[in-house]
């Protein structure tokens, strides 16, 4: 059964309410006014498996304690004082990237021999080739999250590789099942459908990967202890993310478990990783079919960097265009079309309706990032549109992009940083060009996140200008 009020509308499923909003006004009622009444998420089948135990930070069932691991993530790991500590691994391993992409797809023009690439010559790279962008920014982005997480790199070389094939097999494991699961979780009574199978693998998979991430602890707790009893007692390793939260389990061990541990690095990685390769690979495809702004922020990065380095997270401050690129991204494909589900923890009002305790909130932030009311020519890419201002003047505050509220994403910031510093490499490392005259394809995959439907496919060639700058990455 179905009741609509302007771009609400309230579903009954069999056991089970649903609250679809569609519009901004609706939206920011259910967030600001509301904001109490839904800052629990639903228990859902992924959920379920996703939660260690009921304090496990990040999808459903750990209502009760959500408040105190959102502070220990947004205080102690995923601030802005925190994430400055770890700035040079997003860096070296941004770094990394444009030297692989170097390596595997640029070439020596035949006349000229490998002692001009050693001299620096500048007309060595002259061919085009094809790039397949999706791989690289998932070997960057995974690779930067498990650094800031347990100092371990798993995707490209320098890897481990037994480890690193156990993790990537888990990892894709794991991400076939969530993506399976999706449909149940939003419509719950079809759960009974592959109830019993999805469940089962998921049970499997979460073993395995429990089983995984308790070696990492225990690594890092051995690690820590043979430190603190050594002599000197210092500890020269740079601080993970395990480190931090083992050093607060001392003082306070239940709190602080093992449990949490894992439940915090399982949420980083399913809600950090994803997101931001699927953004820096929009945002690539967007600036594919506008040349005129690629070379606008090309301008601005040359003008603020110059060609002498690659640029860095301390650049970012000066580049409002670039910026602006990034939230016209965001508007346009949102990561996360609908808002992870919150849930009404008692009986509410939304726009006139009543909505009952126990209503899953499902807000369509796609829709609402498209709304003419909202947004002048809102379909058309435009980044202009969010000059002059920055994320909390009034046209930022429209982007749902992150949510909202008190569930508002704890990794913004981190996202962001990693959006803006691959994108504003790749833009000033190498040239960029479609595959034929054919704008890019900009089809979206469905899912609980948006990502293109074909991965993107692109001609590249390094700048004439970098050449000096990249042969000695
Ligand atoms: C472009 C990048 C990202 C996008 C678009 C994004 C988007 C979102 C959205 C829409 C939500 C739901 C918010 C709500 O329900 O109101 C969310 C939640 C969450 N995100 Fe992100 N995210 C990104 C990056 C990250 C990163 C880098 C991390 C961590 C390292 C992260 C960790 C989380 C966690 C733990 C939650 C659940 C918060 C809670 O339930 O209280 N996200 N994200």
């Amino acid at each position: 059964m179905a009741q609509k009020y302007g771009d609400v509308l309230l579903l009954r499923l069999g056991t089970r309410n649903a609250l679809v909003v569609s519009s901004f006004s609706a939206a920011e009622e259910c967030f600001t006014k509301n904001d109490v009444v839904f800052a629990n998420r639903p228990r859902t089948l992924a959920g379920k498996h996703l939660n260690y135990n009921s304090k496990t930070m990040g999808f459903s069932n750990y209502n009760d304690h959500w408040r105190s691991l959102r502070r220990l993530t947004t205080l102690e790991l995923l601030s802005a004082n925190r994430l400055l500590m770890f700035s040079g691994i997003r860096h070296e391993e941004t770094k990394l990237m444009v030297k692989q992409l170097l390596k595997e797809h640029c070439y020596y023009s035949s006349d000229h021999d490998e002692s001009d690439h050693n001299n620096n010559n500048n007309n060595n790279y002259t061919k085009w080739t094809r790039v397949k962008l999706r791989p690289k920014i998932v070997d960057l982005v995974f690779n930067i999250m498990m650094k800031m997480i347990a100092g371990k790199r798993y995707y490209g070389n320098e890897v481990v590789e037994e480890e690193a094939k156990q993790f990537q097999s888990i990892m894709r494991e794991v991400s076939g099942l969530l993506a399976s699961s999706n449909i149940n979780d939003f419509l719950p009574f079809l759960q009974w459908i592959d109830f019993q199978g999805v469940e089962k693998r998921m049970t499997n998979s979460m073993k395995k990967m429990d089983s995984f991430f308790q070696s990492l602890v225990d690594e890092h707790r051995k690690i820590l202890e043979r430190a603190e009893s050594d002599a000197n007692g210092h500890d020269q390793r740079n601080m993970t993310f395990i480190d931090l939260i083992l050093s607060l389990q001392k003082s306070n061990p239940q709190e602080y478990d093992d449990e949490t541990i894992k439940g915090l690095i399982l949420a980083m990685l399913f809600a950090g990783t994803d997101t931001s390769v699927i953004t820096i690979e929009w945002a690539m495809s967007l600036l594919l079919n506008h040349p005129n702004a690629m070379q606008r922020a090309l301008g601005e990065i040359e003008g603020n960097v110059g060609h002498e380095r690659l640029m860095n997270e301390s650049d970012l401050p000066n580049l409002n265009y670039l910026h602006n690129i990034i939230n016209e991204t965001f508007r346009l494909f949102p990561t996360v079309p609908i808002i992870l589900p919150h849930e009404s923890s008692e009986d509410c009002n939304v726009s006139g309706f009543h909505v009952p305790k126990g209503t899953m909130l499902l807000v369509n932030a796609w829709t609402i990032h498209r709304d003419e009311k909202l947004w002048e020519k809102a379909t058309r890419f435009w980044p202009e549109r969010f000059e002059g201002g920055d994320d909390h003047t009034e046209v930022g505050n429209k982007l749902l992009t992150f949510g909202a509220g008190r569930r508002v994403c704890p990794g913004a910031l981190l996202g962001r940083r990693v959006v803006a510093l691959a994108l504003g490499c790749l833009i000033q490392s190498f040239e960029w060009d479609r595959i034929g005259a054919q704008t890019v394809d900009l089809a979206e995959e469905l899912g609980l996140t948006m990502s293109k439907f074909q991965p993107l496919e692109a001609l590249c060639k390094p700048r004439q200008a970098m050449i000096c700058t990249l042969n000695k990455l």
